[in-house]
C-alpha cells in the first residue's frame, strides 16, 4: 500500500491532552520519530492541524471540514465508543483513515450502571430479586449490562431494532414493553437520521407512560433523552428518578435537571483506567494496521492491576458491595460541588477524574 507519509522525516501528531499514553506509544511509528503536541479537546482548531499528520481526539473536538480543509491530516482516531463528533461522511470524501476505539470502555459503563440500580435500590427499598430492567441498545455496553445482569439473577428485556432486523440472536422486545420495566437504561449511539434515530428517542410520550417509581439511567449521549421533556415530567410531579451521565448541551447542564436527579455525574461513566488505556491503544493498532507495519506494544503491558469483586451472591446490600470498589456517590457530589458554575467546570471534573479500576470481570 502506498500512502503520501512514506518519505516524511518525522510524523507530526496532535493528540487531546487527557488522552494517556500517546507519548509512549507513538513516540515514533515505524522507526520513524514523532513530534507529539498535546492540546485541550475543544481548543483544537484548524490552524493547530495545518502540518498535523495524525490526529488523536477524545468525543470533545468536532471534526469535521472546518477543522480539517487544508490541513494534512490523513488520519484521525477517536479514542471512544461514540463517533457523533466526526463527521464521518467528510473523512470519507477526503480519503482520511479513520478510527474508533469500539467496546474499550464499555466495561466502566457496565459498572456504572450497576452501582447506579444497585443505589437507586438501596434508597428506593426495591427488591432487585423483583424488579426488571429494559435495556436499550445492546452493542458492547448493552450486551455486556444483560451479561451482568443475567449472571446476578436480575431480569432484564433488551430493545435493538437494527440487531433485530439483522436476525442476531436473542429476543428483543420493543419500546413499549420497555417501558412497562422498573429500570430503563439507554446503551445507543446519538443518531439524528436513518431508520432507526436515537435523538430524543427517551421522549415526552415516552417518559409519561414509565411506571411510578421507576429509574430512568442515561449514560449514552445527552441528546438521547429530551431533557426538557425530562424536566417538565418532574415539574408536573411524577414519581420517577433519573441517574444521568451525560447531558443535552455539555458542558452547558441544566441545573434544574441536574436538582431533579437521584444521581449527576460529569460524563464519566467510562472513565476507568483500562478503558483509556484500551482507547489509546486501539488507536495505536489503528495506525499501525493503516500504514501494514508492525508495533511491537503490548497492552497488557499498560493495564494497571484490577481489583476483583467477589459476590457474595446476594441482591440485598448489593450497593454497599460495590461502593468500595466504585464510589458512585462520590461522583455526584463532586459534581454538584460545582453546580453554582457548572457550564466552566464541567471539563475540570472530567479532566481531574480520580483513578477508577475496573472491578466486575470475575462475577
Ligand atoms: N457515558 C460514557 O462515558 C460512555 C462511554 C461509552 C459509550 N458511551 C455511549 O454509549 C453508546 C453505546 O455504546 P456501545 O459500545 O454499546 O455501542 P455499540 O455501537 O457497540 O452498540 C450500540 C447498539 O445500539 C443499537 N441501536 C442503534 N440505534 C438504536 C435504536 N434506535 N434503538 C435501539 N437500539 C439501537 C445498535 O444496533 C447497537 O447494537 C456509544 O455510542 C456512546 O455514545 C458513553
Ligand atoms: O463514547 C465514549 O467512549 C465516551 O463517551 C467517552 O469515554 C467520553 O469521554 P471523553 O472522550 O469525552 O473524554
Amino acid at each position: 500500500m502506498s500512502n503520501k507519509h512514506a518519505p516524511a522525516p518525522m510524523w507530526n501528531i496532535v493528540a487531546d491532552e487527557n488522552m494517556p499514553l500517546v507519548e509512549e506509544l507513538f513516540a515514533s511509528i515505524d522507526g520513524k520519530p514523532s513530534q507529539i503536541k498535546r492540546l485541550p479537546g475543544r481548543e483544537i482548531t484548524q490552524s493547530d492541524l495545518v502540518d498535523t499528520d495524525i490526529l488523536l481526539v477524545r468525543s470533545v473536538t468536532k471534526v469535521n471540514r472546518k477543522l480539517l480543509a487544508d490541513t494534512k491530516v490523513r488520519f484521525v482516531g477517536t479514542a471512544t465508543i461514540g463517533t457523533d463528533h466526526i463527521d464521518l461522511d467528510y473523512l470519507a470524501s477526503q480519503g482520511i483513515q479513520f478510527s474508533s476505539a469500539p467496546g474499550c470502555n464499555a466495561q466502566g459503563v457496565v459498572e456504572y450502571v450497576l452501582t447506579s440500580i444497585a443505589y437507586w435500590a438501596e434508597q428506593r427499598q426495591k427488591d432487585l430479586s423483583t424488579v426488571k430492567v429494559g435495556i436499550i441498545g445492546a452493542g458492547n455496553v448493552g450486551s455486556r449490562v444483560a451479561r451482568t445482569l443475567q449472571r446476578l439473577g436480575i431480569n432484564y428485556v433488551v430493545n435493538d431494532p437494527p440487531l433485530a432486523e439483522m436476525h442476531e440472536q436473542g429476543d428483543f422486545v420493543d419500546l413499549t414493553q420497555i417501558g412497562k420495566c422498573d429500570v430503563i437504561t439507554c446503551h445507543v449511539p446519538l443518531v439524528k437520521d436513518g431508520e432507526h434515530p436515537t435523538y430524543h428517542l427517551i421522549s415526552e410520550t415516552f417518559l409519561k407512560q414509565l411506571p411510578d417509581e421507576s429509574l430512568l439511567i442515561n449514560s449514552s449521549r445527552g441528546p438521547v433523552l429530551d431533557n426538557k421533556a425530562a424536566l417538565d415530567i418532574k415539574r408536573s410531579g411524577k414519581a420517577i428518578d433519573y441517574i444521568l451521565d451525560v447531558w443535552e448541551g455539555e458542558p452547558d447542564v441544566n441545573i434544574e435537571l441536574m436538582d431533579k436527579t437521584l444521581v449527576a455525574t460529569p460524563h464519566i461513566a467510562g472513565y476507568s483506567q483500562e478503558g483509556k488505556i484500551r482507547g489509546t491503544y486501539q488507536l495505536y493498532r489503528a495506525v499501525h494496521s493503516w500504514l501494514q507495519v508492525d508495533g511491537d506494544n503490548q497492552l497488557q503491558d499498560f493495564l494497571p492491576d484490577s481489583p476483583k469483586w467477589q459476590w457474595n451472591g446476594l441482591l440485598k446490600n448489593l450497593y454497599q458491595t460495590l461502593k468500595p470498589f466504585y464510589d458512585l456517590e462520590a461522583d455526584d457530589s463532586r459534581m454538584r460541588t460545582e453546580k453554582s458554575d457548572i457550564k466552566n467546570q464541567f471539563d475540570g471534573l472530567r479532566k481531574n477524574y480520580p483513578q477508577r479500576l475496573e472491578f466486575l470481570d470475575n462475577l
